[in-house]
């Protein structure tokens, strides 16, 4: 179990990371989600012992990253895949983990082919890999010591069609089979395929955690007027928190009845009213996050 406790990470006057608390469980793959910029790689890089925290505790069983004896037999990181020494072949790389955990070097050939890179690929340096190839290095290496937890920041950027496949099922296997997942995406569609738990932050906040379910189930109200402002006013002169993103549209926790509602008694006609449930994680992304993006929310 990785367990994040009001963690902060600031850089000077700046906080990345404001008072985190989270935990990603066993048996479960937890998607971390937030926009560029929302202080997921620094909460990561927090967990794994690469950053100090400025406040606050990250603890994976209890024990601290840096604590563990060999933590790569514990814990498979992956969080930059360009990281890697660029002049040594893949081989190479797998290799020296091999050496510095105490692994037979037998696991390097059992990784290589896992991640489907080939023994000519193995033998090419690192600097001349595709992305993709550094991204299946990278898991080969966090996967080596045959850890019980995984961390992964962004596993799928630069995967093609059938390595996300691959991926999807590697993770959802290896939290069935008891791991604990951690893991970060922008690819909305992946997550909401194998993530069991949510955490979502915005602007180093945590904006919304639970189970994917639970969380997908309370997404709440999407209503269109011609006067959004005033909507968004008469909602919160009834009481009614809401949120006014760029494209005009009005999100609030409210059921649609209420909105309806209140539209009706303040004389304004709405365009559009409807229940965003089963509108899925997109939707459910830029609602939770719709102050903290860039671009305010979409449709
Ligand atoms: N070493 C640093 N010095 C100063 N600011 C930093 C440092 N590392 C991160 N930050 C800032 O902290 C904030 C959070 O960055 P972080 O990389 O954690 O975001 P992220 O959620 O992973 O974003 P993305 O989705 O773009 O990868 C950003 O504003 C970033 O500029």
């Amino acid at each position: 179990m990785i367990t994040v406790e009001s963690l902060t990470r600031r850089y000077g006057g700046f906080t990345a990371v404001d008072n985190v608390s989270f935990t990603a469980r066993p048996g479960r793959v937890t998607g971390f989600l937030g926009p560029n910029g929302a202080g997921k790689s620094t909460t990561m890089r927090v967990v794994v012992g690469l950053t100090a925290p400025t406040s606050g505790a990250a603890t994976i069983d209890g024990v601290r990253f840096a604590d563990l004896p060999n933590p790569g037999l514990e814990v498979g990181v992956l969080l930059d895949a360009s990281a890697q020494h660029a002049g040594r072949t893949g081989r190479e790389i797998l290799t020296v983990a091999c050496e510095t955990m105490g692994l037979p070097r037998s696991r390097v050939d059992e990784m290589l082919e896992l991640v489907s890179l080939t023994p000519t690929e193995a033998q090419r340096r690192v600097r001349d890999y595709s992305l993709g190839m550094r991204q299946r290095l990278g898991i080969a290496t966090a996967l080596l010591g045959d850890p019980r937890v995984l961390i992964l920041d962004e596993p799928a950027n630069g995967l093609d069609p059938a390595g996300i496949r691959w991926m999807r099922d590697l993770l959802t296997g290896f939290a069935g089979a008891g791991g604990t997942v951690l893991l970060s995406s922008h690819l909305l569609h992946e997550i909401e395929v194998i993530a069991d738990d949510l955490v979502v932050i915005g602007n180093g906040r945590i904006v919304a955690s639970g189970s994917k379910e639970e969380l997908l189930a309370s997404a709440g109200t999407l209503a269109r007027s011609s006067s959004p402002r005033d909507l968004a006013r008469a909602l919160d002169q009834a009481g009614i928190p809401s949120t006014l993103a760029r494209d005009g549209s009005v999100r609030t926790e409210a059921d649609p009845g209420r909105v309806g509602a209140v539209a009706l008694s303040a004389g304004i006609a709405l365009v559009e009213l409807r229940s965003s449930e089963g509108a899925g994680l997109e939707d459910m992304f830029l609602s939770l996050t719709a102050d903290t993006q860039r671009e305010g929310a979409a449709a």
